[in-house]
């Protein structure tokens, strides 16, 4: 089947709902009971980013090799794997380096590079769920700033003292105390700019979906208004744990299975089991062999992590390394799929 018959395919469609559904309804709880009062010990704020290991997360990456020739309905050969390993090597392999030597920009290249990662995931969601829905660049690019910017932003406006924590965890196994670099981003002052002003682009980006799809409108009002009570609401460390595993990676791995025309047909027959034995087929040996960098950067990082803290921050400085040739194919596979 050509690709753009499959894109289009309410199967597709379905898929989407069924992962996005389940991701309203984890988010929209855990904001409720947060709101009622119910607070989840510290220890257990980290499960979900711990699980994401395993789970979603890094299985989500992992399976990066296949997916631009599947999008472009090639065959996999020895020359695209190479490149995509060779593009993890250097690419990667610079952003570690880039830690050790400025970790205080790596920490904020690594927040902007989810902004943008994170929106981008979004954006085809909404693009899939909205098929005969055409968006100017600029709506596109709000749309990628709006959904990016929720779990980059409102954690910083709503919880700063812990986002500062979390930047020195991560720029303190570097270099110790070098987050006074950067005291300014956490002050009144700015967190009120930036509220101000990406509350003025959320109000832009639903104009436009008012003007352009009622129904892009409804999918992103009620996306917009769950991430930000969510955000607002929850712990940012089980909040972002959460978010990783059910929202974005869920997300992905769907997008990545539908590429799959077997994939596809199973799924609207209903059968969901042979898709994810494919799914978890394809990701185990590059979330294996994910596990052992991370253990190998562990023993050469300047001081290795002790504690459970320590050990997620050195987890999230590894998965900087991997976003960036991750969103890499990602932007590749964005343009494949006519998201550009
Ligand atoms: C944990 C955490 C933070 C950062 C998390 C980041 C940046 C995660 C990135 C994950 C990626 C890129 C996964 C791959 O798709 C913040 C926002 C500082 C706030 C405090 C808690
Ligand atoms: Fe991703």
């Amino acid at each position: 089947m050509a690709m753009t018959a499959i894109r289009t395919a309410p199967a597709v469609r379905d898929t989407l709902t069924r992962v996005v559904r389940p991701s309203w309804a984890i988010l929209g709880a855990l904001a409720f009971v947060t709101l009622l009062g119910v607070s989840i010990p510290v220890r257990w704020q980290y499960a979900p980013l711990v699980v994401s290991i395993l789970l979603f997360g890094l299985p989500h990456g992992a399976i990066d090799h296949l997916t631009i020739p599947r999008a472009r309905t090639h065959s996999v050969t020895t020359r695209s794997l190479a490149t995509v390993g060779l593009l993890y090597l250097v690419l990667g392999g610079a952003f570690v380096a880039a830690w050790f030597v400025a970790p205080v920009a790596s920490f904020v290249a690594f927040i902007l590079l989810t902004w943008f990662h994170w929106g981008q995931g979004d954006l085809y969601v909404l693009y899939e769920m909205t098929p005969k829905t055409r968006l100017s660049s600029v709506h596109r690019i709000l749309l990628v700033v709006v959904h990016g910017g929720l779990p980059m932003l409102v954690p910083l406006l709503a919880f700063p003292r812990i986002y500062r924590r979390v930047a020195s965890l991560l720029v303190g196994t570097f270099r110790p105390g070098g987050v006074a670099d950067i005291e300014w981003l956490f002050q009144p002052e700015m967190r009120l700019l930036l509220g101000v002003g990406f509350f003025l682009l959320v109000l832009a980006t639903l104009a436009l979906d008012w003007r352009r799809s009622r129904s892009l409108w409804r999918i992103d009002a009620v996306e917009t208004t769950l991430l930000t009570v969510y955000f607002a609401a929850v712990p940012p460390i089980l909040a972002i744990g959460v978010y990783f595993c059910v929202w974005h990676s869920l997300r992905h791995i769907a997008r990545v299975v539908c590429l799959d025309d077997a994939s596809v047909r199973e799924l609207a027959e209903g059968n969901l089991k042979s898709p994810l034995r494919r799914f978890v087929h394809d990701a185990t040996p590059l979330t294996v062999g994910a596990l052992v960098l991370l253990a190998g950067l562990a023993v050469v990082v300047p001081s290795s992590p002790a504690t459970t803290p320590e050990a997620v921050g050195l987890y999230l400085v590894f998965l900087a390394a991997l976003t960036l040739p991750h969103v890499v194919v990602v932007t590749i596979l964005d343009r494949v799929q006519g998201i550009w």
